[in-house]
């Protein structure tokens, strides 16, 4: 990791803290958030999701104003972020990308709507499919996953021996994108901008988007058996995005209004006009 990536205003061990003993109230939301995500995500779940939000049939609003509609989002999975609105977290990290990147402008978009998904809650889809870190479905469960294995007690998928195995319905180096991931808002968005006509975001910033959140896999190494080549090369960009997603958490809160035109040249190039949700 570059230093200039680290975070300001706590250490870097201070972040991603899942407590299994919760001693405050945001710790104990965290913590009854991910049973729930993991009790209720299976394969039949992620394919309903599937069919109610890949219609893009919710709006038709350009990008600035569905981020502007996390001003109203709470991210109850996050331990970081606690009662700061999804929307400073997006300039934040927007902000830490044009710090890092200042020649790639793509990244500091990439930056700024990478949780643009999460409006799915915003227009009243639950919250444990929606936010939280991302895992495949239709296979067992990595114990790295927060929580532990522990956490899917009841959770169907875990006793049917199509799903309950280490490769489940997958074959093994399949590509991490013919994984069935839990629905969150990371493929949402993906499908969103692919669905785009004029999406003009390169290929890394789409990967990236779509598997931001996959920390068992970038994070502790799981399910590496389902990578592909592709995969391999297309880590880093993940990556990228994940030291300012992550480390910026901390950082001042972002003057909003005034970084507004910057970054709607960007959307005027990669991502203009109405896109439908
Ligand atoms: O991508 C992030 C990450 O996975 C966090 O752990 C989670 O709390 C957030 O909801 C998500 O946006
Ligand atoms: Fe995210
Ligand atoms: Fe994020």
């Amino acid at each position: 990791m570059s230093l200039d990536v680290l975070p300001i205003g706590k250490p870097a061990e201070e972040f991603r803290k899942y407590e299994s003993e919760p001693t405050t109230k945001l710790q104990q939301c965290v913590k009854n958030f991910y049973y729930q995500q993991h009790r209720h995500q299976t394969v039949d779940f992620v394919k309903e999701m599937k069919e109610k939000w890949l219609k893009f049939n919710h709006a038709e609003m350009p990008i600035l104003e569905a981020l502007d509609l996390l001003q109203q989002l709470f991210d109850e999975s996050d331990p970081d972020l606690e009662d700061t609105p999804n929307i400073v977290h997006a300039y934040q990290t927007a902000e830490r990308m044009r710090e890092l990147f200042p020649d790639r402008p793509w990244l500091h978009l990439t930056g700024l709507i990478h949780d643009l998904g999460k409006v799915m809650a915003v227009w009243g889809e639950v919250q444990y499919a929606v936010v939280g870190d991302t895992y495949p479905v239709g296979c067992l469960p990595s114990e790295t996953i927060v929580y532990g294995l522990e956490s899917f007690k009841g959770n169907p998928d875990l006793e049917n021996p199509k799903y309950n195995t280490k490769l489940g319905m997958y074959e093994e180096h399949c590509g991490i994108d013919k994984l069935l991931m839990s629905w969150s808002h990371d493929e949402y968005l993906y499908q969103v901008l692919i669905n785009h006509p004029t999406c003009k975001l390169p290929e890394e910033a789409l990967y990236a988007i779509r598997f931001h959140s996959f920390y068992p896999y970038t994070k502790s190494g799981a399910y590496r058996y389902f990578e592909s080549e592709k995969d391999k090369e297309m880590y880093k960009w993940i990556m990228e995005l994940n030291g300012s997603d992550l480390y910026s958490k901390s950082d001042e809160p972002p003057k909003i209004e005034e970084l507004k035109p910057y970054y709607q040249k960007l959307i005027d190039e990669y991502v203009p006009g109405n896109v439908k949700w």
